[in-house]
């Protein structure tokens, strides 16, 4: 049986809403000193960092003991050589919670005029998102800008945030303010997005959070079946991708996508299968990655599982573990999937 789960499916939207509406705003004023470069050697903008402010903040007002998994913390704008960033972040994501109501949205959630916040509690709120997260409770889980490089280069990048109880993904929503309306008309409107609850499928909506639109994922065919997949090659295997198209016997090129819009794409049917393969380096995907696309693509009719055919694993803590990557995919085509997904895997173990 599902559980509604209203009250936050509707402070998930109204979050992810403001948070899409934060990062469109920034990405058109971003100046040079406004990006770090991670550990990891990823890119950090202070519109992710004011992202994860703002959503971490609504959701604390909303459920003080919820904890939350997010990607971003805010170490390196607490020190001397962080202050310019801070100063910025701290401004965005004030300017974003004072924001007037919106249809949908509740003081309570600590947004609206008149609810600033200090640098202090800006910091806390980004910093709250260091949980471990696990196999037991009510968790949330926030990847403020998801698809950073997309985002940069002024192309796909989606809002991405998950309500997750015992190791199941019960919401997704994901703003993706740059997709076109239909891909077919790249220059026509954009900003969607696309919100998920277990049990009671998924929809699009437009940025504004109308024209809601269930979403079905058309069965499998062979002759108009494709593949959505990451745009950077050290994210995804793209030579893998291209030997299980080969071995498919698939006429029609992938399509490049940065984030969870490609899961978006997915669930709408503007793509066959998203497929994501380990490159080898033992990166460990994040389960803010997946966790509400996911569930975005299960709502839809589809279904989603490693190389080796098992669902992914939202208890194992704030990774997905063992990379065995990602397949999501319309439930007729799951078999044929795997299948050529091994084959392409034994051929490269037998080269190496
Ligand atoms: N080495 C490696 N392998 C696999 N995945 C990685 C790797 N490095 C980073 N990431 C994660 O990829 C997230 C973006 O994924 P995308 O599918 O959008 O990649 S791409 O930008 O389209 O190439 C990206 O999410 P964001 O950091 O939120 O942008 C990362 O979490
Ligand atoms: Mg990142
Ligand atoms: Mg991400
Ligand atoms: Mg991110």
């Amino acid at each position: 049986m599902s559980i509604a789960f209203t009250t936050e499916k509707q402070l998930a939207i109204a979050a992810v809403r403001r948070a899409s509406y934060l990062t469109s705003q920034v990405f058109n004023k971003l100046v040079k000193n406004e990006t770090l470069t991670k550990g990891d050697k990823s890119p950090v903008t202070v519109g992710d960092y004011a992202a994860q402010a703002l959503i971490s903040s609504m959701l604390h007002h909303a459920y003080p003991d919820d904890p939350i998994v997010g990607e971003e913390d805010a170490a390196s704008l607490r020190v001397e050589s962080g202050k310019t960033m801070r100063e910025r972040i701290v401004e965005l994501a004030n300017e974003a919670l004072t924001m007037d109501l919106q249809e949908g949205d509740y003081a309570e959630w600590g947004i609206g005029p008149g609810k600033a916040k200090s640098a202090e509690e800006i910091l806390d709120a980004i910093d709250r998102g260091n949980y471990s997260g696990g196999r037991t409770g009510r968790m949330w889980c926030i990847d403020p800008i998801d698809g950073t490089k997309g985002f940069l280069r002024g192309e796909q990048y989606a809002v991405c945030l998950a309500f997750i109880v015992d190791a199941q993904v019960q919401i997704g929503v994901i703003g993706c303010p740059n997709l076109p309306h239909d891909l077919s008309k790249p220059d026509g409107g954009k900003g969607c997005i696309f919100v998920a609850v277990r049990g009671q499928g998924a929809q699009q909506l437009s940025l504004t959070g109308a024209n809601p639109t269930p979403l079905s994922m058309p069965p499998y065919e062979a002759s108009t079946f494709n593949f959505v997949e990451s745009v950077e090659a050290a994210h995804t295997s793209h030579s893998t991708i291209e030997k299980i198209s080969n071995i498919l016997g698939i006429a029609r090129p992938p399509i490049r996508m940065d984030s969870q819009a490609k899961y978006g794409c997915l669930a709408r049917g503007d793509g066959g299968a998203y497929l994501r393969m380990p490159t080898g380096v033992g990166y460990q995907e994040k389960i803010w990655d997946h966790a509400p696309g996911s569930l975005l693509v299960e709502e839809s009719g589809g279904v989603v599982f490693d190389s080796r055919g098992k669902p992914l694993d939202f208890g194992l803590g704030r990774t997905l573990g063992e990379n065995m990557g990602v397949i999501a995919t319309v439930k007729s085509a799951q078999a044929k999937l795997i299948e050529a997904v091994q084959k392409a895997l034994e051929t490269e173990k037998a080269k190496a």
